[in-house]
């Protein structure tokens, strides 16, 4: 079976991409897998670059294609935060919990249609002579006061997903990953990246 790296730790991202590249025929494998991966600092000052930063690392080491995925949850009235710093957004030690805690009482005397808010998701792409490609997604929604739901991860709990009418952690892994942020960039990534996959001898079927 065809392999992806996926250069990321966080487990409940993993779990997305597997699902939808084992359907595509490819076994997923993370830096979990690679524990000779550098672990690389997150000093980007945008999706974007941090996506570049871990896809390229990566990739640099390894000498094989990695996709990186660099994303966060965007909320309007707290300008744009906790934006790139949303894994991080309670403190260092990465605490999913802590992190939705720190945003609800940050938004307990905003009114809910003051809470808009968007996931945002960066996909880089490094292929090793091949230079690096990155390919966006967005998702918009808002923060509920109150948690919802017990699927997904991050976030998922006070994200309301306006195109769904529920929470994202109210949606089965299959509907979060027809409208997700992760979803549409890799769409993007999915059709860009047909040819040169398909010229290395990957079969990359469309379902
Ligand atoms: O860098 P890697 O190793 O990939 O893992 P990470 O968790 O540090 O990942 P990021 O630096 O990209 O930070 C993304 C954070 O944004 C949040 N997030 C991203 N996508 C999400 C989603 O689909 N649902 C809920 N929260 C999400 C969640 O808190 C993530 O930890
Ligand atoms: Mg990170």
């Amino acid at each position: 079976m065809n392999e992806v790296i996926i250069a990321t730790k966080n487990k409940g991202k993993a779990k997305e991409f597997e699902r939808i590249f084992n359907a595509r025929g490819f076994d997923v494998k993370t830096l979990l897998d690679y524990p000779e991966a550098p672990d690389i600092e997150e000093t980007g000052a945008t999706f974007e670059e941090n996506a570049i930063l871990k896809a390229e690392s990566a990739s640099d080491r390894l000498g094989k294609m990695v996709i990186a995925d660099d994303s966060g949850l965007e909320v309007d009235a707290l300008g744009g935060r906790p934006g790139i710093y949303s894994a991080r957004y309670a403190g260092t030690e990465k605490n999913d919990d802590a992190n939705i805690d720190k945003v609800l009482d940050e938004l307990k005397d905003v009114p809910a249609a003051e809470r808009t808010a968007r996931f945002r998701c960066v996909l880089a792409v490094s292929i090793p002579g091949g230079g690096t490609q990155t390919f966006s997604g967005s998702c918009e929604g808002r923060i509920l006061p109150e948690r919802r739901g017990t699927n997904g991860f991050g976030y998922d709990p006070v994200f309301y997903a306006d195109e769904m009418n529920r929470s994202m952690a109210e949606l089965e892994p299959a509907e979060k990953n027809k409208i997700s942020h992760r979803a549409r960039a890799l769409e993007k990534l999915e059709q860009t990246l047909l040819t040169s996959l398909e010229k290395d001898g990957h079969q990359w079927a469309k379902s």
